[in-house]
């Protein structure tokens, strides 16, 4: 699967960023999202493959494009078998998020990327659009720490596995309400807490490569990005636990449905069952290969913002292959007209 796609999705999170960040600071983050859809779809049209979103654009409000369900690569079209060879008409499934963490677009703070997710058929979970409590932790760490235990408990894990003092891990936690005794419980611990206003993908992949800073993430965010994130992480080899979130009394947000009843029985309706099972990164990404590409909108801990220069633009972006077992930085600049200059910095 991978060979061609591989570079091809480059591209792909590369014209959502690009289109993105176009609308940096601009206070608009309906616009700076719905440009990284547009230029995400289109560019993923153009690729010899046959895919299936299973976490796109809004699951409720009838997104026009990258929904759910919505077939995309030129291999999705009817005539697909005079224009496709038989690898490429092998069915993939594709989890996006063209612009993660809208509002850091938007009000030009750090952390946004467009990032994507591939795997076979049935390789992604199809997180239904719930929140997701969730515990990412670097590769020493994976399978020691655990979802079911306590902050503090995984904090002395962590210590452990990293061969670090406590007062030296750095714990991501979204600011949010019902983080309030989280975040009480690991300051208490004696770590250190890095409060973040969204994109915990974004934290969740920091905790995968040593020198970022980030130990874990803890708490609780979105579903769909708790897979996206899970697909990193089963791919690097770092520590993702997840488990769904259907009591609004816990998110505190209201934006889960009404009731709590109501909510369990949405979950059965789309055949989970077994509604308080913690998932791990092995379980939301089970692909044999599972693909991962992000490329930064706004700079991060991993990779630099776009940055425009006349005529043209450059990306930073990183692709993770189970496959190759490879994490590709890639640094690419893009001459969209005829510039005057090639700006190397
Ligand atoms: O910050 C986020 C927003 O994502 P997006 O809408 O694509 O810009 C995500 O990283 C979070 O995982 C998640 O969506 C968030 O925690 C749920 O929202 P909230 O109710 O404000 O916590
Ligand atoms: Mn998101
Ligand atoms: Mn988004």
């Amino acid at each position: 699967m991978e060979n061609t796609l591989g570079l091809e999705i480059i591209e792909v999170v590369e014209q959502a960023a690009i289109a993105s960040a176009k609308w940096m600071g601009k206070g608009e983050k309906n616009t700076a999202d719905q440009v990284a859809v547009e230029a995400m779809r289109e560019r993923m049209n153009k690729i010899y493959m046959r895919g299936r979103i299973v976490i796109g654009e809004g699951e409720r409000d009838d997104a026009p494009m990258l929904y759910i369900g919505e077939e995309v690569g030129i291999c999705a079209n009817p005539n697909a078998k005079d224009l496709c060879n038989p690898d490429e008409l092998v069915e993939i499934d594709i989890a996006v998020d063209p612009c993660e963490g809208t509002n850091l677009v938007a009000y030009g703070q750090p952390g946004s990327m467009a990032v994507l997710a591939i795997s076979e058929k049935g390789g992604l979970f199809a997180a239904p659009d719930f929140y997701m409590k969730k515990l990412a932790a670097p590769p020493a760490a994976k399978g020691k720490v655990d979802i079911n235990k306590s902050a503090t408990e995984n904090l002395k894990i962590l210590s452990e596995c990293l061969d670090r003092a406590i007062d030296e891990l750095v714990v991501v936690v979204m600011k949010r309400e019902r983080h309030n005794d989280l975040i009480k419980e690991i300051r208490d611990a004696g770590a250190r807490v890095q409060l973040i206003s969204d994109g915990d993908v974004g934290a969740a992949l920091s905790c995968g490569f040593a020198g970022t800073n980030i130990h874990a993430l803890m708490g609780i965010g979105a579903a769909p990005e708790g897979v996206i994130s899970a697909a990193a992480m089963r791919a690097l080899g770092g520590h993702f636990q997840g488990q769904l979130i259907y009591d609004p009394a816990i998110v505190k947000t209201g934006l889960i449905g009404e009731s709590k009843e109501a909510n369990i029985e949405r979950l059965n309706s789309m055949g989970i069952t077994d509604i308080d099972k913690v998932y791990d990164a092995h379980e939301l990404a089970s692909g044999e290969t599972v693909l991962f590409a992000a490329c930064g909108i706004t700079s991060g801990n991993l990779m630099q913002g776009v940055r425009f220069f006349h005529g043209g633009a450059r990306t930073q972006s990183l692709v993770i292959s189970s496959q190759s077992k490879t994490a590709r930085f890639v640094d690419t600049i893009h001459m969209v007209e005829q510039p005057k200059v090639v700006q190397l910095h």
